[in-house]
């Protein structure tokens, strides 16, 4: 086996995120040493349980000290508080990273607490499931997927190139991009599906005449997809709503703007109108699994696992 790429690897978080990347470490010996870092006992515990580490700290500075890779993987809206707790403790040279859903909001949190010789380089895999915690992960989770980097200007280029080795090592192909570009994608691709997903669920659920009953016995319909992203951590969409507002308040009003356009075609009887934007999503389906990117269907049997928020 080759020489891992980094001697200490230290994980700020132990959710669904920060538990795939210390089993796919460990697996495919990506880090000598990996230290688990998490803000409750209980989750600690229970990360040192399911063996994700070889050091458990409550204390997030002492997990950072001599690590010369550090990942945030907590929700986007706790990034600043975390990185001002670490920040005396990070060494020089060190990569500090985040894996957080929107980029914008956490290179401002962030930003103003990495000190000199530290090198800041933003991410965020595109890989998740519905589920939390640190029982939710698994290695094979960033395979055959995308991982964003966002790099800000005068960016140390060998550091990038090194964390960018690190993503490919657990599986993903890298790109780099602004990090107001992502947030502007990240809105259309996955905050806009999530946000939709909890309104339908929503809605069905304020439907006097479908009963909770109802849901549960003909959820084998579309409607049970729905449910799944609806099922997502609350505390983790809640951060991504307040820190990706004007891009998700954007698309939001396109997507109302495009809904009113498929109303009014059901309204008028414009079944070419509703025919013609059919076929049009259908072929984005369809060189979606041409492009590889999508896998298996939703796996609706696994169980919900707990995280401590
Ligand atoms: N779940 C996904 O599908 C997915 C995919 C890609 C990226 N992300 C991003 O990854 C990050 C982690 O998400 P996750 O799904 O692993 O979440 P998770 O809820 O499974 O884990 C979050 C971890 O952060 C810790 N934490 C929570 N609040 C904290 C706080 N205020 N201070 C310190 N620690 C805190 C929790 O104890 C837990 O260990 C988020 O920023 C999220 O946007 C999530
Ligand atoms: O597949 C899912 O369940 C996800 O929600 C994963 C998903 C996505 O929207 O694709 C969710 C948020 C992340 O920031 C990245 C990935």
């Amino acid at each position: 086996m080759s020489e891992p790429q980094f001697e200490r690897l230290a994980l700020i978080g132990i959710g669904l995120i920060g538990s795939s990347i210390a089993r796919v470490a460990r697996e495919r010996n990506l880090a000598r040493e990996i230290v688990v870092s998490t803000r409750s006992a209980e989750t600690l515990a229970r990360a040192e349980e399911l063996d994700l580490g070889d050091r458990y700290c409550l204390d997030a500075g002492e997990a950072v000290e001599g690590a010369d890779l550090v990942v945030l993987c907590v929700p986007v809206g706790a990034n600043g508080a975390v990185a001002k707790w670490i920040a005396p403790s990070l060494s020089p040279g060190a990569i500090l990273t985040d894996v957080g859903s929107t980029k914008k909001s956490v290179v401002d949190q962030v930003r103003p607490h990495v000190p000199n010789g530290v090198h800041f380089i933003p991410g965020h895999p595109i890989a998740g499931t519905e589920q939390s915690g640190p029982d939710a992960g698994f290695a094979t989770l960033f395979d055959n997927r995308w991982c964003i980097l966002t790099p800000e200007q005068g960016v140390d280029a060998a550091a990038t190139e090194k964390l960018s080795a690190f993503w490919r090592g657990c599986g993903s192909n890298v790109d780099l991009m602004d990090a107001d570009h992502h947030d502007l994608v990240l809105a259309i691709v996955s905050h806009l599906p999530h946000l939709i997903a909890y309104n339908i669920v929503g809605t069905a659920d304020d439907l006097a005449t479908v009963t909770k009953s109802e849901v549960i016995k003909y959820s084998a319909s579309g409607f049970r997809d729905f449910t799944r992203l609806a099922a997502s951590d609350p505390t983790m969409w809640r951060d991504v709503c307040l820190n990706n507002k004007d891009a998700i308040l954007e698309m939001l009003s396109r997507f109302s703007e495009d809904l009113s356009a498929m109303q009014r075609a059901i309204r008028w009887g414009d079944g070419d109108a509703l025919f013609d934007l059919f076929t049009r999503t259908r072929g984005i389906r369809r060189s979606i699994i041409e492009a590889g990117q999508e896998t298996d269907a939703p796996d609706f049997g696994r169980v919900q696992s707990k995280t401590d928020d």
